[in-house]
Order: structure tokens, then sequence, then C-alpha cells
């Protein structure tokens, strides 16, 4: 007997999961990492970068959890933020344009931003990025922290920078964006690397203005995708680091689904990302 899931596809910048609001229904689901896994399948599922539920939260207004395609389960997913907020905010979860949601990671705040009475855009606080190697985690080095740290994949030398957003992310600087060794340093960084006991969101990254860059994502657990948002908090704090963004900016991050606007905040040090959230269809899931 097939279990029937109500669920929602949702994307933010064309990075899409499969939504199931676990708030106002009960559905008893064996394992999320299995469903993840047989909902992202695109021939035999519905097709996503992976799975995030809509929990009750008694540390928040509600709780996001995220399972990548593989069925690992993410500490934190901006762009699965932004569609969280949305889908609470339309779907009467939440009855305020500003609330708090918990992640494995911690609580962030959300806000909403409505056009003809529908949610637009949407500003998250991803609050602070961390940058200690041993809270990425990194293992190896002797310096706090990862700044353009050389690390050789095949007879060659890259420098890596890395930040984590609750999520680890190691950032790699280009002069063009078009030439960047995702497929090579993607899959041998993101998954398996002994240097990376937790994996890595292996990013790259293209200045093109004091206030702009292009960024690209290899995720750990799903591999490509079309944007990540901690990924694009995480470029624009790694840029800042090496001089390349300026803080209290509104740093615009082109993925290749479009753009987020990013600020790092020097008073708080919290980053805020702003950028769309769009539901695509409903539907129910015979599990
Ligand atoms: N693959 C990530 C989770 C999804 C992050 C990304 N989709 C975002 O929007 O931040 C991880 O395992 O840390």
């Amino acid at each position: 007997m097939s279990i029937e899931i109500p669920f929602t596809k949702m994307h933010g910048l064309g990075n899409c999961y499969v939504y199931i609001d676990l708030v106002s229904q009960l559905i008893d689901i064996p394992s999320y990492s299995d469903l993840a896994v047989k909902a992202a399948d695109a021939h035999t599922g519905i097709g996503s970068d992976g799975l995030i539920l809509i929990v009750p939260s008694n540390r928040a207004d509600i709780m996001m959890r995220i399972f990548n395609k593989d069925g690992s389960e993410g500490k934190n997913c901006g762009n699965g933020l932004r569609c969280v907020a949305k889908y609470a905010y339309e779907h009467g979860l939440v009855n305020r344009k500003s609330f708090k949601i918990e992640t494995l990671s911690g609580v962030v705040d959300a806000e909403v931003h409505l056009k003809d009475g529908q949610v637009d855009l949407v500003t998250i606080d991803m609050g602070k990025p961390v940058l200690d190697r041993k809270r990425i985690p990194m293992k190896g080095g002797d310096q706090e922290k990862v700044i353009d740290e050389p690390i050789s994949f095949n007879d060659q030398t890259f420098n890596i920078t890395a930040v984590s957003m609750g999520n680890p992310h190691g950032l790699f600087f280009v002069e063009k964006i078009d030439e960047a060794p995702i497929h090579e340093l993607g899959p041998f960084l993101a998954d398996h690397h002994p240097a990376f006991p937790e994996g890595l969101n292996v990013g790259f990254i293209e200045k093109i203005a004091n206030d702009a860059i292009e960024y690209r994502v290899w995720e750990r657990g799903s591999g490509m995708t079309q944007a990540c948002g901690t990924g694009a908090c995480a470029a624009v704090a790694a840029s800042v680091l090496t001089g390349r963004l300026s803080m209290d900016e509104t740093n615009t991050v082109h993925l290749a689904g479009g753009d987020l606007y990013i600020k790092w905040l020097s008073d708080s040090q919290h980053v805020l990302m702003t950028g769309g959230a769009t539901t695509i269809c409903k539907g129910i899931f015979y599990l």
C-alpha cells in the first residue's frame, strides 16, 4: 500500500526542491533520506535537487529540514529558506511578514516582500559567517582561518578560501567563470575528501565589478545546481575577506539561475540575503 504525500515543488533561482508541509498535515514517512532520493529522481520521481520539510518548531515559528539529492541531510539552505518563507506566509503557517525559521544550524529571521498580494522577494538574515577552520570543518593546516590556502589537485595548485554558513563552503577565485574547473574540483572535494570530514560545497567566483561577482557551485550531496543561497553568502564573505568586495554594500551575486543581493553588515557581522522564491507546481507523490 503506497503512502500518498501532498507536495509543492518550488525553486530559488532554479535550485529546486520538493517541499512537504508537515505542519498542516501529519504523514508517517519511514525515511526522509530515502524519500529525498526517490523524489529527486527525474525519471522515476518528481525531479529536484532534494527534499525540504517544513516542520513544527519550539524555537521558532517553523523549522526547515533539507535533504540533498543523495539523501544526506544539510544543515542550511539559503534558497530553501526563501521558499519556505514564501510557502509559510502564503499558506497561513505564519500571520506576519517577518518571522523566524529554525534550521539545524540555528534560527534565522525571514521577511517576505509582497507584490500584488503574493510573496515576490524574500530577505533572510543568514547570521554570521564562520571562518574558523575547525568549525568549517577542515582538517590540516595551522592557520585559524582558511584564506587563499593552496590545495593540490592533479599536479595543479588551487587557492581555497573556506567559509561556513552553517554548512561548509570552499571558494576559489578564477579569471573567467566559464573556465572554472567545476567538474574536476567539485567531485574531488564535495563528498569524500579527507580534509573535509563533513563534505564541502565547492564554489567558483569571478569578480566583475566592485559590487558584483559571478558564482557557480558544485553542491555537496547534489552536484551542479543552478544556484546556492548559502554559497552566495559564503562567496561574498570570501570576496570581502580577500579585498574584492566591500562590507555594508549590497553586492549582486550572478548565479546560473539568476541574481541574489547580499550584504555583509560590519556592525552585527550578519549576512543579509535577498532574492526570489517561486512555486512551480503542487501534486501527490506516491511512496
Ligand atoms: N548542499 C548543501 C545544502 C543545500 C544548500 C543550497 N542549495 C542553498 O541554497 O544554500 C549542503 O549539503 O550543505
